[in-house]
């Protein structure tokens, strides 16, 4: 007979695994994901896009699930991660793991049946990328971790294009590249205040290694060449003027916001204003910049 307080753990552990996805950070990589779906030219049975949604959604989770595998030492350490299931010892690693696998391999063999097998093996890049090239190789081994290994928070929108037309073209290469030079402002503008976390971990951010007055150049660096290529797919006739605007405006506010950090010379985590500033408004416009996407291809189509 199950006893109230082992159905209390049952729930727990389910509540626990579903925190293993990141289901916070993973909300916004699938949304990209459904705007790439949404933005492809061609048509895609509703409960086929779904289903590619679905395959991306379980797969960016596994993906997530074997990162917190792999780092239970250093999320131990880091006072922000300390109370997720492994350091806070509600699961063992052993259960983390084979849930990592599992659900990998079941999300790409359902994008491949499914959808096609171009996005499954486009899937099972990116999980590769994730939790082998950026958490096992690169997070502890550079300060370009985040720069290189980023790629992989990069991919979502091209495999959610690619489910609709089984290819990539310019407009997916776009996509991702927006991603992937917008993923240093965010991480780093973080990593800012954060880090005291990773200098005790011994993970070699940006700020750790390079000092705080290069990592606030750099990020004013990438908030410029965020721009160019934001505005990119308007410039080229890729998208209508209902993304022209919105790729223009929230550019502006995403450099002005990387300014004030460059300008600031606050070593204090707790005055970090205009990071934390920068760091909030870079989620709002990656999910702003995508709305507008989607909504630009629906007003002129
Ligand atoms: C290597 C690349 C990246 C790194 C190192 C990184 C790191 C982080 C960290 C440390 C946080 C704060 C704590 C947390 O909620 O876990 C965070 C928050 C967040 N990140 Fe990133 N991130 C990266 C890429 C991305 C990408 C590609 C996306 C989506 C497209 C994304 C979306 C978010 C969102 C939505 C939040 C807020 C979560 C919340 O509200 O709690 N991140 N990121
Ligand atoms: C489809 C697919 C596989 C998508 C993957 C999406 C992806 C790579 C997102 C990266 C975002 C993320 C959770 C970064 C956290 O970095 P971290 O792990 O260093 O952060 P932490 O310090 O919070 O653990």
């Amino acid at each position: 007979m199950t006893t109230a307080s082992q159905t209390m753990q049952g729930l727990a552990s389910a509540k626990d695994l579903f925190a293993l996805t990141k289901p916070r950070v993973m909300s916004l990589v699938i949304f990209t994901a459904l705007c790439g779906l949404l933005a492809a030219p061609g048509t895609i049975h509703p409960v086929i896009g779904f289903t590619a949604i679905l395959a991306i959604s379980l797969g960016a989770g596994a993906s997530a699930a074997l990162n917190q595998w792999y780092e239970y030492d250093i999320d131990a350490i880091m006072k922000r991660t300390s109370q997720r299931p492994l350091p806070a010892g509600r699961m063992d690693r052993e259960t983390a793991l084979h849930f990592g696998i599992g659900l990998s391999v079941f999300s790409v063999l359902l994008m491949g049946v499914a959808v096609n097998w171009f996005s499954a093996i486009f899937l099972a890049f990116s999980i590769f990328f994730y939790a082998v090239v950026y958490t096992i190789w690169l997070k502890r081994s550079t300060p370009q971790n985040i720069v290189i290994g980023g790629a992989a928070g990069a991919f979502p929108p091209a495999i959610g294009w690619a489910a609709v037309t089984g290819d990539v073209t310019l407009m997916p290469v776009l996509l991702f590249a927006i991603i992937f030079f917008w993923t240093p402002p965010h991480f780093w503008a973080l990593a800012l205040f954060m880090n005291s976390d990773y200098s005790k971990a011994g993970v070699p951010m940006m700020p750790v290694v390079a000092g705080q007055r290069s990592t606030r150049n750099q990020i004013f660096a990438y908030s410029l060449i965020l721009t160019a290529i934001a505005i990119a797919p308007f410039a080229l006739g890729l998208a209508g003027s209902v993304y022209g605007v919105a790729a223009i405006a929230l550019s502006l506010i995403f450099c002005l916001l990387s300014l004030q950090v460059a300008r600031s010379k606050t070593t204090k985590p707790d005055e970090m204003a205009a990071e934390k500033r920068l760091f909030k408004f870079s989620i709002l416009y990656l999910f702003a910049l995508f709305a507008a996407l989607v909504a630009d291809r629906m007003i002129f189509s």
